[in-house]
């Protein structure tokens, strides 16, 4: 179960938002809308433990995240707008990192996202859709159960957002949580929401 309670977080002099709660349990989805400039990356980053709050707790299974930073990052994925990809690797090398970390197969993770076909381009080569998918696929690679997503789906075509919302299912089948960003519906059932204003 995540927790916030009443966090609020400055970004420079900035009170970008205070007061704020939430609470996810395992399985459960939350959607944040806002309009730009809200705090919904710097929500996540809080959440992600990148930001501290200036006040409030977040809790991870009613324990302090920030206590813990270290076992706070392991239980926590996430993929931001910039996509994190290496130009200059192909596809399959930009995961072998977080292959090693987590054992788990970077093909099934190719699959899961339907690049195998270009697991051997330089990613300078893919295109904007396809940097994306390969940035989502790290989601397949690790084992941590709280995936944090900073407008996910955008660049995606239709049949990729569709093998994405198996994913994001797939994930909370198992128990993982999932706290998205995001101006556009994504495909999740039974999802919370929060607006930022
Ligand atoms: N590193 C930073 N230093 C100072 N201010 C920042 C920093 N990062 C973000 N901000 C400010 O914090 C506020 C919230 O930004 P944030 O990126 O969280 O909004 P958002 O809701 O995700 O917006 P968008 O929909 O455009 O992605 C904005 O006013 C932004 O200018």
């Amino acid at each position: 179960m995540l927790k916030a309670e009443s966090v609020a977080v400055f970004r420079g002099e900035r009170l970008v938002f205070r007061d704020l709660s939430l609470s996810v349990p395992s399985g459960g989805a939350l959607v944040l809308a806002g309009p730009n400039g809200a705090g919904k990356s710097t929500l996540l980053r809080l959440l992600a433990g990148l930001v501290r709050p200036a006040a409030g707790q977040v809790l991870w299974d009613g324990q302090d995240a920030f206590a813990d930073l270290a076992a706070h990052g392991q239980r926590v994925v996430y993929v931001g707008h910039q996509d994190a990809v290496k130009p200059g690797l192909t596809a399959a090398e930009n995961l072998r990192f977080a292959a090693r970390i987590s054992g788990k197969s970077i093909r099934a993770a190719l699959e899961a996202v339907g690049l195998e076909n270009l697991a051997d381009l330089p990613a300078r080569m893919l295109s904007a859709g396809q940097k994306r998918r390969l940035a989502l696929s790290r989601l397949v690679l690790s084992a941590a159960p709280l995936w944090l997503l900073d407008e996910p789906t955008l660049g995606l075509d239709v049949a990729a957002i569709e093998r994405f919302g198996r994913l994001l299912a797939a994930h909370r089948a198992g128990g993982g949580l999932i706290v998205a960003a995001t101006h556009v519906p994504l495909p999740l059932d039974n999802v919370a929401g929060l607006r930022l204003a």
